[in-house]
């Protein structure tokens, strides 16, 4: 099973410090749920680890060995913010790129994948491609899978499919996750860590949340 370890980042953006004492170790197996208010960094950390933004000093390793650019090979697959899928081409055609042939007919066999194979990507609603998009990352080849609000824009049936798929991939794969349906954050994760003013806390109690003044005391 393989670590990855991700530690002393440092982000600034014209001299606004955004990230200075982060810290995240994942190991295979494991689900990390990352929570923070707006703009706190958690999509600057995601693009960071996977290597597409440059910081001003950081270090990711996967079992101590550093890892400059986690989109090279197969370490790492990431689900950006935003769709990312281009249009014009048949999703069962992206798909085949993207998804390991061990999980293709698991995949397959999805309602998602159902509905979208032979669509491109203009023609689902949008909670529809997203739901397609965040399965592809999961079903890819890498070992760690990074997923920026994969629950954002779906129903809350489809939440609950994608839970259980994180559930059952995150027996072979290590996945950090990130979006502001704490709630889904809370039940699919094995741990929490929340980003706050630029640090990482790790989050032993529901309560924590509340302290940190992520949560205000109503919600919980
Ligand atoms: N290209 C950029 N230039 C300047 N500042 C930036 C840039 N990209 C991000 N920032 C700033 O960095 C901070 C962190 O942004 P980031 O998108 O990582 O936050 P986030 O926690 O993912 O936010 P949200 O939950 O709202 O998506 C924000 O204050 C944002 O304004």
């Amino acid at each position: 099973m393989h670590t990855l370890k991700v530690d002393s980042i440092q982000l600034e953006y014209d001299g606004r410090k955004i990230l200075q004492d982060v810290h995240v170790t994942c190991r295979q197996g494991e689900i990390i749920g990352l929570l923070g208010r707006n703009g706190c960094g958690k999509s600057s950390l995601l693009k960071i680890i996977f290597g597409l933004l440059k910081p001003t000093y950081k270090y990711v390793a996967i079992d101590d060995v550093f890892i400059k650019k986690g989109y090279q090979g197969n370490c790492m697959a990431y689900l950006p913010q935003h769709n990312y899928l281009p249009n014009g081409i048949r999703l069962q055609k992206l798909a085949k790129l993207v998804v390991d042939p061990d999980f293709w007919p698991a995949f397959t066999q999805l309602p998602i994948y159902e509905l979208c194979c032979n669509k491109t990507a203009a023609e689902p609603s949008g909670g529809q491609l997203r739901h397609f998009e965040t399965m592809m990352v999961i079903h890819s080849k890498a070992d760690f899978i990074l997923l920026d609000e994969p629950f954002t824009h779906i129903s809350p049936i489809q939440a609950e499919e994608l839970k259980e798929v994180i559930r059952a991939c995150a027996k072979r794969k290590g996945i950090i996750v990130t979006d502001h349906q704490y709630y889904n954050i809370l039940d699919v994760s094995d741990r929490v860590i929340l980003l706050d003013k630029g640090c990482t806390k790790h989050i032993t109690d529901n309560e924590d949340l509340v302290t940190y003044g992520y949560l205000s005391g109503i919600n919980r």
